[in-house]
């Protein structure tokens, strides 16, 4: 963007300091994934900085805070509104007061060392407008300087007596949380299993400077429903019944469900098969039956949907996840691949043997309706198309090659492509038309059947899905086949060839990428993945384990890329917030070193920098 400038003087202080910021040192980047509408553990690692404030406060406490005290700091940082609510009411008079004039001294000594490596702007930006000139003096002021001690003393000490201290001290902790932090990646599955996948939205919205997204298969099914995708939309009510999530569409998005829940309870009983994957405390059992329910008639309306759009796109190559067909006319056994299984606990009822794949009537009524609601809701389109602006289906960003799932390969590790048109699309090509194809339907919603609907539920549940990464989605067996091996879903060999280093830089380099990058993926649980740091350190998975699906020992991992090196952080297992704070825990247990960098990283070595050397160069011209 070319600014405008009134005199040379303007132009050669802007010179100035451009210069100068790229000498300042790179900014620490937090790449998370698989967030799964887990608000509470996102805020958890985001106000921690991703473990980064507690590394900040034990370099500047060891040797003059306890341990157990350092924790306290640290978590009253994370959660300055709850922990000050707790601490302030057992203290009175001098020791409240001393308590509040250490606290705020240790914070400003904490602000003080996280936003060294900013400019005064960034500073400013992360600073409470109500305390900016107070903030200011004691964060850039001379604290040792003898003639202003008693000055800044003062400042303190009135803020405790006006009754100010617990905003202020708030205010320097939020401070402290957005500057631990320059960016952060989500790197796919924002979306599906967890209740606030809008909070996290609102929060970036409302708090956060730098971010990107890159989309995840569960992330497609929301943009592709918003688009008009039925086959998505359908997909992602069965996952939210699943979960007992339908709330978030009724309440946040403001999706009416009558229709299905009317058609679900009259058509379907509830089945164990079906039974919730997770129960929120205080659900009812009427409640849990009514999810039951909705769960069997969205499956049964995905199959339909999948098997009509499995023939008319041959180039999918998925007519052996045609099963409807496949059962028998009493519907109690399936025969695939010339093998015959007992179906458990069925609920075919709207199944028509002659023609399996016909959608009822009534089921039509419930699909028209649905959909229409998916296209007209204003949230939803607000929340999509933030995911779409600020995203797609990868991200080279300094140096690093980020995206959810695979780029699928053969064995060989040559890439595999999938044939559209007549044209074959392979690699970087993929997920550039990917991402053409969702922007593409996003902005030209439709209900009707159509290839860009068609094409979003392929990068959903494809056999060659960049974001998915698996031969077939056994969402059917797993409801009626009670056979391992009928479920199994076997990976893309390029999740095998991730652990080879020449792998990794053909990968870099099919994206145009130098081999000193890294790969960061999300998309493979951590408790599946034997070691997140592969290919001689060049390619790291990030997954934090947000799905309340999945409990394991640690509570995922998370990657820090800062001036000094790349750091994968392993999480502590994360209930939720009240007993993070009840048991001021952290939310790192582990770290292991990925890069260490001989020397310190600055903006220069950056994207961010070289931006900064074009503008420099621009600005020269003015003052030639
Ligand atoms: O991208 P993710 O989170 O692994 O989700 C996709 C996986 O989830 C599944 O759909 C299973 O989901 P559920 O655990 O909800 O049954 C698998 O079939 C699929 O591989
Ligand atoms: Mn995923």
């Amino acid at each position: 963007m070319e600014e405008k400038f009134t005199d040379i003087n303007e132009v050669k202080t802007k010179i100035i300091n451009l210069a100068a910021t790229l000498n300042l040192p790179k900014g620490t980047e937090a790449f998370i994934s698989d967030v799964h509408g887990n608000y509470d553990k996102y805020l958890n690692i985001i106000r921690s900085g991703a473990g980064n404030i507690s590394r900040k406060v034990g370099e500047l406490f060891n040797g003059r805070l306890t341990v157990p005290n350092q924790q306290k700091l640290v978590c009253l940082i994370y959660y300055p509104e709850d922990i000050l609510k707790k601490i302030t009411p057992d203290l009175k008079g001098n020791d409240l007061e001393q308590w509040y004039m250490d606290t705020t001294n240790q914070m400003i000594e904490v602000l003080r060392y996280v936003a060294e490596k900013y400019p005064q702007n960034i500073i400013d930006q992360s600073l409470d407008t109500k305390f900016l000139d107070i903030s200011e003096e004691l964060v850039f002021g001379d604290l040792r300087a003898e003639d202003k001690r008693q000055y800044y003393r003062e400042m303190v000490k009135q803020l405790v007596k006006l009754g100010l201290a617990d905003e202020f001290i708030i205010s320097l902790c939020h401070a402290i949380q957005k500057l631990a932090i320059e960016r952060i990646h989500i790197v796919g599955d924002l979306y599906d299993r967890g209740p606030h996948p809008d909070k996290v939205i609102d929060h970036l919205t409302e708090t956060w400077q730098n971010f990107d997204f890159e989309w995840g298969n569960h992330d497609v099914l929301w943009l592709g429903s918003m688009a008009g995708s039925k086959l998505c939309m359908m997909n992602l009510i069965r996952i939210s019944a699943r979960y007992h999530n339908l709330k978030l569409l009724e309440d946040v998005y403001g999706i009416d469900l009558t229709s299905m829940v009317k058609f679900a309870t009259n058509r379907y009983m509830p089945l164990p098969n079906f039974e919730p994957k997770v129960a929120w405390a205080g659900m009812t059992d009427e409640e849990k039956n009514v999810d039951n329910c909705i769960q069997q008639a969205a499956a049964i309306i995905q199959f339909k949907l999948e098997g009509q759009a499995i023939k008319r796109r041959p180039e999918f190559e998925m007519d052996d996840r045609l099963l409807l067909d496949k059962l028998s006319l009493d519907k109690r056994t399936i025969t695939i691949d010339g093998k015959d299984y007992p179906i458990e606990n069925g609920c075919f009822q709207t199944v028509n043997p002659a023609s399996p794949y016909q959608i009822t009537n009534s089921e039509r009524v419930v699909l028209i309706d649905l959909i229409n609601q998916f296209i007209q809701s204003n949230k939803l389109n607000e929340d999509m198309w933030f995911l779409a602006d600020n995203g797609g289906m990868y991200l080279e960003h300094n140096d690093n090659l980020l995206f959810h799932g695979c780029i699928p390969v053969d064995q060989k590790g040559n890439l595999s492509s999938i044939a559209i048109d007549g044209k074959a699309y392979a690699g970087k090509e993929l997920l550039d038309y990917s991402e053409y194809i969702v922007k593409d339907a996003m902005r030209h919603p439709t209900t009707a059947d159509c290839f860009n609907s068609d094409f979003i539920w392929y990068l959903w549940e494809g056999k060659k899905s960049p974001l998915f990464g698996k031969d077939k989605m056994t969402t059917f067996e797993h409801y009626f086949i009670n056979d391992k091996e009928a479920q199994r879903e076997t990976p893309n060999p390029f999740f095998d060839l991730c652990d080879e280093e020449w792998f990794a830089n053909r990968i870099l380099r099919e994206f145009e990428l130098s081999t000193r990058g890294h790969i960061v993926n999300g998309h493979t649980p951590a408790d599946e993945n034997a070691n997140p740091v592969m290919a001689d350190k060049k390619v790291i998975v990030v997954n934090g384990m947000f799905d309340a699906k999945r409990s394991s020992k640690i509570g995922g991992h998370t990657l820090l890329y800062d001036s000094y090196g790349m750091r994968l952080e392993t999480l502590k297992p994360f209930a939720n917030k009240n007993k993070s704070i009840a048991e001021m825990s952290d939310v790192v247990m582990d770290k292991e070193i990925v890069e260490h960098s001989s020397e310190r990283r600055t903006i220069k070595d950056t994207d961010y920098g070289k931006s900064i050397q074009k503008q420099i160069k621009y600005l020269r011209k003015f003052i030639k």
